[in-house]
């Protein structure tokens, strides 16, 4: 059930090994709600996708200023050719945020964006794993998060991206449990370079928990596929 593709941009003979269109499952969407998902990210949740479909007059809809991005945990089945990783590693890889089993242990977390504002928003909710200090969400956890959003919101503004500098200024902890806003703005592009800043906030505004400036820089996918 796998075929392969040749990438004509790519120098070497890579190959994606992907399963065919007509077998390929519906990729689950991890950011909906679940039984975890307290108050605070269930308000969240429901403003922003509130506002992805505008009722008209006369009863029809049409979108809104704001778009809900569905999850993933993995595209490719397999890739292989210039990279070194085992097809077993391959196929077993995933997207580390989306695969804790037990809901609400960890990364709970939904983006959407606005593209008029160039701006993407994640709702976060930090579970009992992602403990730094005690009763606090790990600075690891943290920069995750931000590296996800902006890496996200990047790859809107510019197709395939990997995230060369983040500096992040910690401000206040955040407790383990609770629910923050992340907001990530465009500040400028240059070329290959797309440069974000992202504020960690508490969910009514009051408090900054963290400040980051972001740097990403477009690649070419063979850049990955080709590093063995
Ligand atoms: C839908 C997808 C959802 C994804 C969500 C999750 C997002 C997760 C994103 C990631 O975590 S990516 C993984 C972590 N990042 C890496 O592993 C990146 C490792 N580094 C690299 O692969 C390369 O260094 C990199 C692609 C970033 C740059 O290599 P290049 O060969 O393409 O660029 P080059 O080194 O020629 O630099 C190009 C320009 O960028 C500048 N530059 C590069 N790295 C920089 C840096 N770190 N700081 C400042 N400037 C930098 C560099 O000075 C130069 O500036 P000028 O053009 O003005 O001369």
């Amino acid at each position: 059930f796998t075929h392969s593709r040749s990438s004509p941009s790519c120098s070497s003979s890579v190959q994606l090994w992907t399963l065919p269109l007509p077998f390929l499952s519906k990729p689950r969407d991890f950011s909906v709600p679940n039984s975890s998902w307290g108050p605070e990210m269930m308000r969240l949740y429901e403003h922003y996708n509130s506002q992805c479909e505008v009722e008209m007059e006369g009863g029809g809809k049409r979108e809104g200023l704001w778009r809900k991005l569905p999850s993933y945990n993995r595209i490719l089945k397999y890739a292989t050719g210039g990279v070194y990783l085992s097809k077993i590693i391959q196929s077993k890889a995933r997207l580390f945020t989306r695969n804790i089993r037990e809901p609400g242990a960890a990364f709970e977390y939904v983006l959407f964006a606005n593209s008029e504002e160039q701006k993407c928003v994640g709702i976060f909710q930090a579970g009992h794993l992602l403990e730094g200090p005690p009763g606090h969400v790990h600075g690891g956890a943290i920069a995750t998060m931000i590296d996800t959003v902006t890496g996200t919101h990047a790859s809107m503004l510019s197709g395939p991206v990997m995230t060369a500098n983040l500096n992040i200024n910690y401000r206040s902890p955040i407790p383990l449990g609770s629910t923050v806003l992340l907001e990530s703005c465009l500040d400028k592009k240059e070329g290959r370079k797309i440069i974000i800043t992202c504020k960690v906030m508490s969910t009514d505004g009051s408090k900054v928990h963290t400040e980051t400036t972001a740097l990403f820089l477009s690649i070419n996918v063979c850049h990955l596929l080709e590093r063995a």
